[in-house]
């Protein structure tokens, strides 16, 4: 019989740009039962104890990044940690890529002042070697910038009124960078790529395509 260690879901951490499609990603796998899918807590940075620290954030970066980013990685680590009887987890995003896209890009900008990186590095640090949120596999949906941008301006996120094609573009390239060409940091799992471009019509398709990869065989127990 399986220890109870051996309960740790399959998880599947999905990432990629602003409007890479994530959600939409998401919501085609909901209809699986023995799926967890968990969104990106985004309705926790808008409302922290009644403080938009999204609005908060985009407004004043340089006053406000540390302490949004500090939340996110509180947040994506509950997450992680969240327990779940199914036997795969997908998750919007991860600890992973709060650090090594955006904690890393603010980094990099000067709009997170060097004292402030060390403290959100130290504790990434400690967490994933001794929290240490395991993954399993992740989901690159791969975009170009211009196609998130006009997704981005379509979907309209009151936060998101002051982010421009250049931000987008540098975020892509921060994904670029850990997931595609694995120049910067560490994988922590596998990475599947997939075309995100590709319209809402057609995308199904490319999901289909990678189904096995995500809905793990092993992990739903299925004699093979
Ligand atoms: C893990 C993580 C997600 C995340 C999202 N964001 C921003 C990008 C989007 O505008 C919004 C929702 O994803 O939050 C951020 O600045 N830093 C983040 N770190």
């Amino acid at each position: 019989a399986l220890k109870k260690t051996d309960k740790r879901p399959f998880t599947v951490i999905i990432e990629g740009n602003i409007g890479s499609g994530k959600t939409t990603f998401l919501n085609h796998f909901k209809k699986y039962d023995n799926v967890c899918v968990l969104a990106e807590p985004v309705h926790m940075w808008r409302n922290c104890a009644g403080h938009n620290l999204l609005g908060l954030m985009y407004e004043d970066t340089s006053r406000w990044g540390f302490t949004f980013q500090s939340y996110v990685q509180l947040t994506m680590l509950q997450q992680h940690m969240f327990k779940t009887p199914h036997p795969i987890k997908l998750m919007e995003r991860s600890i992973f890529s709060a650090r090594y896209c955006f904690v890393e890009k603010m980094f990099c900008d000067g709009i997170l002042p060097a004292p402030s990186a060390s403290v959100i590095n130290e504790w990434f640090k400690w967490i994933t070697t001794k929290a240490c949120p395991s993954v399993d596999l992740i989901v690159y949906l791969r975009t170009s910038p211009e196609v998130v941008y006009q997704r981005m301006l379509k979907r309209n996120r009151e936060e998101e009124k002051l982010v421009s094609l250049q931000y987008l573009r540098e975020i892509h390239e921060m994904h670029e960078n850990w997931l595609y060409h694995k120049t910067m940091f560490t994988c922590p799992a596998p990475v599947i790529v997939l075309n995100a471009d590709l319209d809402k019509s057609v995308i199904k398709e490319e999901y289909e395509k990678y189904e096995p990869h995500i809905l793990n065989k092993i992990a739903i127990g299925v004699r093979t």
